[in-house]
């Protein structure tokens, strides 16, 4: 396991932009060689997916060979509603870059067999080889998609009901108003998840600070369905500052030691643009 620490959220963003675009790059997508993509919602991959389209205006990376398939999406809320999961991705990633439209799939909350919906869901991730990179956020529950405390880290892709912790935490993008939340969803499996050949999980905020602790100083859990991660062979997760505060000084100062060795992973033009962030960053201290 890898363990990124940035000062801040918008470098966590560059970071994994960085990382997503090496790795697209690296595998050399083509018509015949689709790179399979999983995406998370929610507000903490907003600043990454805002590099992304940077990235991409500025000549730096494509998605025309690029396949996603989205974590989730809520039950019964209508596909234009602003705070639908399709909404938000064709806001935020899709409309800015050149994917392929029939290349997006998103999970639909309205269809008439939900079970029938998730089970052609996992059919399709199978038929396009599997997913090559999952990139995730967590809930404050330490909930990966909606694997809700509680769900099966051998779970495929179902419906789910939401925690009460979830939908309280939701309500912020339903004005507050948690009876305005859907209060079922349909989402990826943790061992949906888990078949992806690396996984990504980014992990922002003091109020994530006891998920993280959860996630990679205690033993796999499915209260906590992040920890799950443990046991893939490739997983990265990505955290500021303030998301480490639970976490032992000890835990900290190894992976910070390591952190030119994570650096190595990006592209060399993205390492030196790194390297002089830095140089400004300290520029700007004296
Ligand atoms: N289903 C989504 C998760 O995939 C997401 O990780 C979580 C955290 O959201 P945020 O990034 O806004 O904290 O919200 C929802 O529950």
């Amino acid at each position: 396991m890898r363990l990124i620490i940035k000062p801040a959220y918008d470098e966590v963003s560059e970071w994994v932009a960085m990382y997503v675009k090496t790795r697209i790059r690296e595998f050399n997508p083509g018509p015949d060689r689709l790179f399979t993509l999983g995406l998370p919602t929610g507000s903490t991959p907003t600043g990454t997916y805002a590099k992304l389209v940077e990235m991409h205006k500025a000549g730096e990376i494509s998605f025309k060979y690029v396949v996603t398939f989205n974590m989730d999406e809520y039950v019964g809320l209508p596909r234009e509603h602003p705070e639908s999961y399709h909404s938000f991705m064709w806001s935020k990633l899709f409309s800015h870059i050149d994917i392929d439209p029939a290349h997006v799939h998103i999970l639909n909350g309205n269809a008439p067999d939900l079970q029938k919906e998730c089970d052609e869901y996992e059919r399709k991730i199978a038929s396009y080889g599997g997913i090559e990179l999952f990139l995730g956020g967590i809930g404050p529950d330490g909930h990966i998609a909606f694997n809700e405390p509680g769900s099966s880290l051998v779970s495929r892709t179902r419906i789910k009901t939401l925690a009460y912790d979830t939908i309280l935490a939701n309500a912020r993008f339903f004005g507050h108003d948690v009876t305005k939340v859907p209060k079922m969803s349909l989402t990826v499996g943790v061992g949906t998840v888990m078949d992806a050949r690396e996984v990504l999980i980014i992990i922002t905020g003091a109020h994530k600070a006891y998920a993280l602790y959860q996630a990679i100083e205690q033993g796999v859990s499915h209260m906590w369905t992040v920890s799950a991660f443990q046991m893939h062979p490739r997983a990265i997760f990505v955290c500021d500052e303030d998301a480490t505060l639970e976490l032992k000084v000890k835990t900290v100062r190894y992976f910070k030691g390591i952190m030119s060795v994570h650096d190595n992973l990006l592209a060399p033009e993205d390492r030196d643009r790194l390297g002089s962030n830095i140089a400004a960053t300290q520029g700007k201290a004296h």
